[in-house]
């Protein structure tokens, strides 16, 4: 496959290496080290998929482009979901195709699943108090994670003690607490823990490196051509 590799940083390079490595060829990279190429230099007839990394500041902009120029795009880039409806919108207006997914890692999109069915066990025999808790390198710029966003999602559509979420910690019972650390090298680090007067149970998924998120988001970007329309890793891994 021709992908566009849209961010060079961290996740960026790492694409690349696992993409070449796969056989894929990269068409372009359009980041602010290759200051020669656009998003508007692209289009279908050059480009299979674009793949994006890049800021949460970025991310909106560099979707819209892609749907603009008929490039499905895979977007990896956190805390910019704010925008997402306009993305989505569009999306559908160009009949394109945008794979969006807060956490690429096959292991992480297990989580998300077990943390589910885990806070909808946990509210029907009730007792406990949950909170989140995520662990991220010094560089990450957004907070609370993107993944720790989604699974603070699946724990309020499942435990309906928590009317909402914040990012601190809080003695109202119904705000799920997601506290947000930022440490050394740590590629990325949630754990969901349910406490009661008597014990604790724990969910966690720990990455070692950024290779699954990487593997992740070049599944996706050789699922997407040829589909329509707005997905995410459910979509992918059929969970
Ligand atoms: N969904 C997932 O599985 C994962 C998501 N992420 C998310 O992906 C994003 C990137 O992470 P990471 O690679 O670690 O970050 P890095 O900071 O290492 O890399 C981001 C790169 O994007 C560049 N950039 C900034 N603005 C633009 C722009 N408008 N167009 C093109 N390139 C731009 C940056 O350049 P400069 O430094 O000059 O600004 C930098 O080279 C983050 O939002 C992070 O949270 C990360 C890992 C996994
Ligand atoms: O910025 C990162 O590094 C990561 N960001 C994503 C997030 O915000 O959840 C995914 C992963 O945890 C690494």
């Amino acid at each position: 496959m021709k992908l566009l590799l849209i961010g060079y940083g961290k996740m960026g390079q790492a694409i690349e290496a696992q993409a070449v490595a796969r056989g894929h060829q990269i068409a372009g990279i359009v980041d602010p080290t290759h200051p020669e190429a656009r998003i508007t230099d692209f289009d279908s007839s050059t480009v299979d998929a674009a793949i994006e990394f890049t800021h949460p500041d970025a991310a909106f902009a560099n979707v819209m482009s892609c749907l603009q120029q008929g490039i499905p795009v895979v977007c990896g880039s956190t805390g910019w979901l704010h925008h997402f409806a306009e993305a989505q919108a569009l999306c559908q207006q160009q009949n394109g195709a945008l794979f969006y997914a807060s956490n690429y890692s096959v292991g992480v999109n297990l989580f998300f699943h077990f943390n589910e069915y885990v806070a909808a066990k946990m509210h029907q025999f009730g007792g406990y108090d949950v909170q989140v808790r995520e662990i991220h390198h010094t560089q990450k710029v957004d907070q609370p994670s993107g993944t720790a966003l989604t699974a603070a999602e699946g724990i309020l559509r499942n435990f309906p003690e928590k009317k909402t979420w914040r990012n601190e910690a809080t003695q109202n019972p119904s705000e799920l607490a997601i506290i947000s650390e930022r440490e050394g090298q740590v590629v990325g680090t949630h754990i969901v823990t349910y406490t009661s007067g008597v014990d604790q149970i724990e969910l966690s998924h720990e990455a070692y490196s950024r290779e699954g998120f990487v593997l992740g988001a070049l599944l996706a970007a050789e699922w997407l051509p040829g589909h329509q329309g707005v997905f995410g890793m459910k979509d992918l891994l059929g969970l």
